[in-house]
């Protein structure tokens, strides 16, 4: 301590995620796979966080823990997940299941999977939203979809899930989410399924909304160049630990972790040419 630090140093803002030494296993009939192996990640309030990392790194198997979504065959070993302060550990399931309703939002991978194909549009806008207390008018609803950016809303609204584009339902999979205005996001790789146009756009409007609101983002992306455009910090995992993580800039142009330089001059999106892009 420097002797003109104050001496009661300033608290530090709670987290909005808060994982400490958090080890995960799956088991099944084939054996045991060790998933998380002692994860420590704080996670800012408004922060946009991503998390990178090959294939069976642990990437949803962290994101997952966050809301305690793991599949059945995932066994939390050791360690806490902390949102919003409070240690899922604590909470029975009517807690665990308020806490999602209410703070955590997540964005599907499939997002017309993710709608009821045998209701329109409409109705399930207004099965979501009435619980919440919101309008449910026409008017409303295609109000919602415009900030969404969908053009026609009121056209939308009339279409069942198999009439529209995985765009278009990615967008309204997003309106239903952000309506309960969660303080967490959690999206897992978000626009996989999508064409690489739609995809910036999507990620575009996911990172507006957020910014807008203030909410923590955490995005689970296998898309450096996206990474680079629109997140604050960088999470690199591998082999079920976090391997290197900093402000983006820093890690993609100056990575210190030997996997993580693999990973940059691997990865399709490639972090320099897509640098060399926004020079242009
Ligand atoms: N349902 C499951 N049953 C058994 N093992 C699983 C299951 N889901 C994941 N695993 C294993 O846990 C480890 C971490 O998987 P996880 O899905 O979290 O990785 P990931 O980084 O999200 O990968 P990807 O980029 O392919 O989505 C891997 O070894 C994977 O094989
Ligand atoms: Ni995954």
């Amino acid at each position: 301590m420097t002797a003109n630090a104050p001496a009661v140093p300033a608290a530090p803002a709670a987290a909005a995620v808060s994982l400490s030494g958090l080890s995960a296993e799956y088991r099944t009939r084939l054996g045991v796979t060790r998933a998380l192996d002692g994860i420590d990640l704080d996670v800012a309030p408004g922060e946009l966080l991503a998390i990178v990392g090959e294939s069976g790194s642990g990437k949803s198997t962290v994101s997952a823990a966050m809301g305690r979504m793991l599949p059945r065959a995932c066994h939390i070993t050791s360690g806490s997940v902390r949102v919003l302060g409070k240690d899922l550990a604590g909470l029975g399931p009517e807690a665990i299941r308020a806490l999602r309703r209410e703070s955590l939002g997540f964005i599907p991978q499939d997002p017309i999977a993710s709608l009821d194909p045998t209701m329109r549009i409409r109705r399930q806008l207004e099965l979501a939203l009435r619980p919440l207390g919101r309008p449910t008018d026409r008017a409303s609803l295609a109000e919602l979809l415009a900030r969404v950016k969908i053009l026609e809303p009121e056209r939308v609204l009339k279409l069942y899930p198999h009439e529209v584009s995985g765009g278009m339902a990615q967008r309204i999979a997003i309106a239903l989410t952000m309506a309960r205005e969660p303080e967490i996001l959690i999206a897992d790789e978000p626009t996989a399924s999508l064409d690489s146009q739609v995809r910036d756009e999507i990620l575009t409007l996911i990172v507006d909304l957020v910014q807008r609101s203030g909410t923590s983002l955490i995005w689970i992306s296998h898309d450096l160049g996206a990474v680079r455009r629109w997140c604050d910090r960088v999470v690199v995992m591998h082999q079920g630990r976090i391997v290197e993580e900093g402000p983006t800039a820093r890690v993609l142009d100056d990575p210190r972790a030997e996997y993580t330089r693999t990973l940059v001059a691997a990865m399709p999106g490639r972090a320099d040419l897509a640098a060399k892009e926004a020079e242009r």
